[in-house]
């Protein structure tokens, strides 16, 4: 492109723009560097914590290179918002005068750079959006909303950036977020949100992409309550982990549900069926049951001692106030606190009764009498919840008396340890386990609930970890990302209602994406021949890539040297290149690869421009995206899983994982459901 020299040229004019609003941003750095907070913190502990506000909000101003200050511009019709042109951008910049210079795309002003459109043109005169080479503006395209002549197209800026080739973590989608994307990104706070899409419509991205927004919306509030985004394992986490810092938003937590319920150290697994009856929501009546078995009923009076004088509280009045504790809607263990100071009532009404005039210190006093210590040691004493979880693996009456009526004598069977574990130290954990324990940890005392969580793949989880996750967001609000078809626990859920359901969230609103971002036509139609076999009932995702990119089957006899040439050619393309195998198959290929003397990296770690190969299992490609992939011997993963669904749908994902070009080799038949 020749370089714009002339001030009257449209380039030369925004990239002046650009440069003035990069020196205003410098500007906006420099007064917060210069901020002299000696004069209005009165001590140390106010002048550090504003220490911190302000390093946050110096490094929230870095100008990042290589992101663009503003990306878009709208310029309203002379007869709205007074004619005002505003750049669209990642963050706020204002002039010395405190105009702005660009806007926030999360501000409102900003809503018709994503949702404007011909037939809605929302008093847009015109939509500019920006093209940037190696952070140089050099490339801008203009749709005159309000003008009738000018024909509707697809902008080729938009295009260029849903086809760009892929390498590194995850980006930031703010430039070309679409509108039934932004709709889903700029809901209210208030609700909870599911949204069901299939392979590459984005659902990662708005999830990230909403979180930013509601802590724009409401800043202050979230920074109370907290934000949370949940994926499915540590390369998912690796690979998203940077879209919320390059949004300016530092401070939200990432973690697995693994992460949330770390009670113990998981170091043991279930089979299946172990799994399934441990994740079904029965679990939790078992549990409330086993939790409130230990209460007993008082079955003697109670005598307190006070001076000389002796107080008796009969042990059906005792029982009562027990009664009464245990039909409330409290924890456990907040009924555990209350329980003393209810038996000290009762010692006072008699008091007063006996004609003294007690006051709270007395009550006090009493609830801390030893007699009374001990009746709540014996009648309401502490639940430690692994231990009692620990108990029900362990001891097969126990789990019989408070499982019978809910888990069948198999399920029963299913979930007993062959071998009792000795203490919670020894016992060999298992994921769901610890997530039983959470459970019960919650039936003592209250989980701390979060402001906004974000639940992404979240098909794949059992009703106890949807609970789990509920639990943590029980006065705040969720959004749910994930596709049915690809679920590939034994206890992926079968419906959103059921999920919402468990999650505690039942009056959520389920929206749908449909179009696709990541996988090319050819390649999203051959795996969709799988859908009806595994997930009937579901649309094949459109792609919106003009691209048809590049689809190849082959059968081979020699597969590993194969694979390795296929990686080999691969390479020659630009971009990131996957090979995703079943598991088993890993450690042959990792020696495949290793043997000819090519590096690859694990999922989750970085691509860089000189190591663009992962060598990924199966089971940790979900969420994950490569420019070019090639898929080792289909039959194995689907074999690789306890089930031909579950195997189909892992299928499914490894198959959709290629953003230009899929290479599927095999030397064993295809599944049936394969071959067209
Ligand atoms: N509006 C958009 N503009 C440009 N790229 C987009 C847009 N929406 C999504 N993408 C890109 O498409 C790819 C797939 O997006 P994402 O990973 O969020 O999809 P997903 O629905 O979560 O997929 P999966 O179901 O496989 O996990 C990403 O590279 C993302 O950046």
């Amino acid at each position: 492109m020749p370089a714009h020299t002339d001030p009257l040229d449209p380039l030369a004019r925004e990239r002046a723009h650009l440069a003035a609003s990069r020196a205003a941003l410098r500007a906006m750095r420099e007064d917060v560097q210069a901020l002299d907070i000696r004069d209005v913190t009165a001590n140390w502990v106010n002048a550090a914590v504003l220490e911190a506000q302000i390093e946050e909000r110096i490094k929230a101003l870095a100008d990042l290179s290589h992101t663009p200050l503003f990306f878009g511009r709208l310029d309203h019709l002379p007869t709205a918002q007074e004619g005002q042109r505003f750049y669209i951008g990642r963050r706020h910049v204002h002039d010395g005068d405190g105009d702005p210079m660009v806007v926030d795309w999360r501000a409102p002003v900003s809503q018709p750079f994503y949702r404007a459109s011909k037939k809605d043109p929302q008093d847009i005169a015109l939509r500019r959006r920006f093209g940037y080479t190696g952070g140089e503006l050099t490339a801008y395209e203009d749709e005159h909303l309000s003008d009738p002549a000018e024909a509707e197209r697809t902008s080729r800026l938009l295009q260029a950036e849903i086809e760009r080739p892929r390498v590194g973590p995850m980006r930031d989608i703010v430039a070309t977020i679409q509108p039934e994307q932004d709709e889903i990104v700029r809901s209210g706070l208030g609700g909870t949100l599911c949204v069901q899409g299939g392979p590459g419509t984005g659902k990662t991205a708005v999830g990230l992409h909403r979180v930013a927004y509601l802590l724009y919306a409401h800043r202050e509030r979230l920074a109370r309550t907290g934000t949370l985004v949940i994926g499915p394992n540590r390369s998912f986490l690796h690979y998203i982990e940077q879209v919320l810092p390059a949004l300016g938003e530092l401070e939200v937590k990432q973690a697995t549900v693994d992460d949330l319920v770390a009670h113990v150290e998981v170091r043991g697994t279930d089979d299946a069926a172990a799994a399934v009856v441990k994740g079904d929501a029965r679990m939790a009546e078992v549990l409330r049951r086993a939790v409130r078995s230990h209460v007993t009923m008082p079955a003697e009076a109670l005598m307190v001692v006070r001076g000389s004088r002796r107080w008796r509280v009969p042990a059906y009045e005792l029982e009562e106030i027990v009664r009464e504790l245990l039909d409330r809607d409290i924890r456990y263990g907040a009924a555990r606190d209350a329980l003393p100071q209810r038996v000290a009532h009762a010692v006072l009404v008699r008091m007063e009764q006996a004609g003294e005039a007690p006051d709270d210190r007395v009550q006090d006093a009493v609830a801390r009498n030893a007699a009374v210590k001990a009746l709540v040691k014996a009648v309401w004493p502490a639940v430690d919840p692994a231990k009692l979880v620990l108990r029900l693996l362990s001891d097969a009456d126990f789990l019989a008396a408070h499982g019978d009526g809910l888990l069948t004598a198999d399920e029963q069977k299913a979930i007993l340890w062959t071998k009792p574990a000795r203490s919670v130290r020894s016992a060999l954990w298992s994921a769901a386990d610890a997530v039983l324990i959470d459970e019960v940890t919650d039936l003592v005392s209250r989980t701390h609930s979060l402001g906004h969580v974000v639940l992404d793949e979240a098909q794949d989880l059992s009703p106890m970890q949807y609970r789990a996750v509920g639990r943590r967001c029980s006065t705040g609000s969720a959004t749910v990302l994930g596709d049915l078809a690809q679920g590939t626990t034994p206890w992926a859920t079968a419906s959103w209602a059921d999920a919402l359901r468990h999650l505690g969230k039942p009056a959520a609103v389920v929206e749908e994406l449909t179009a696709g971002f990541r996988v090319p036509r050819e390649v999203i139609a051959y795996a969709s021949r799988l859908l009806p076999h595994m997930s009937p009932g579901l649309a094949p995702v459109r792609s919106v890539r003009e691209s048809p990119g590049s689809l190849e089957v082959r059968a081979v006899e020699d597969l590993d040297a194969a694979v390795v040439q296929a990686c080999l050619a691969s390479l020659a393309h630009e971009g990131s290149i996957g090979l995703i195998a079943a598991d088993a198959r890993v450690p042959a290929l990792a020696e495949a690869l290793a043997s000819r003397g090519l590096p690859y990296l694990a999922p989750g770690e970085e691509t860089t421009a000189a190591s663009r190969l992962t060598l990924v299992p199966a089971s940790l490609a979900k969420g994950l995206e490569y420019d070019y992939v090639v898929l080792d011997e289909p039959a194995a993963v689907v074999d690789g899983e306890p089930d031909e669904r579950t195997g189909l749908r892992r299928l499914y994902v490894a198959l959709t994982r290629a953003v230009s070009g899929l290479t599927v080799l095999h030397s064993a038949p295809l599944p049936s459901q394969l071959a067209g």
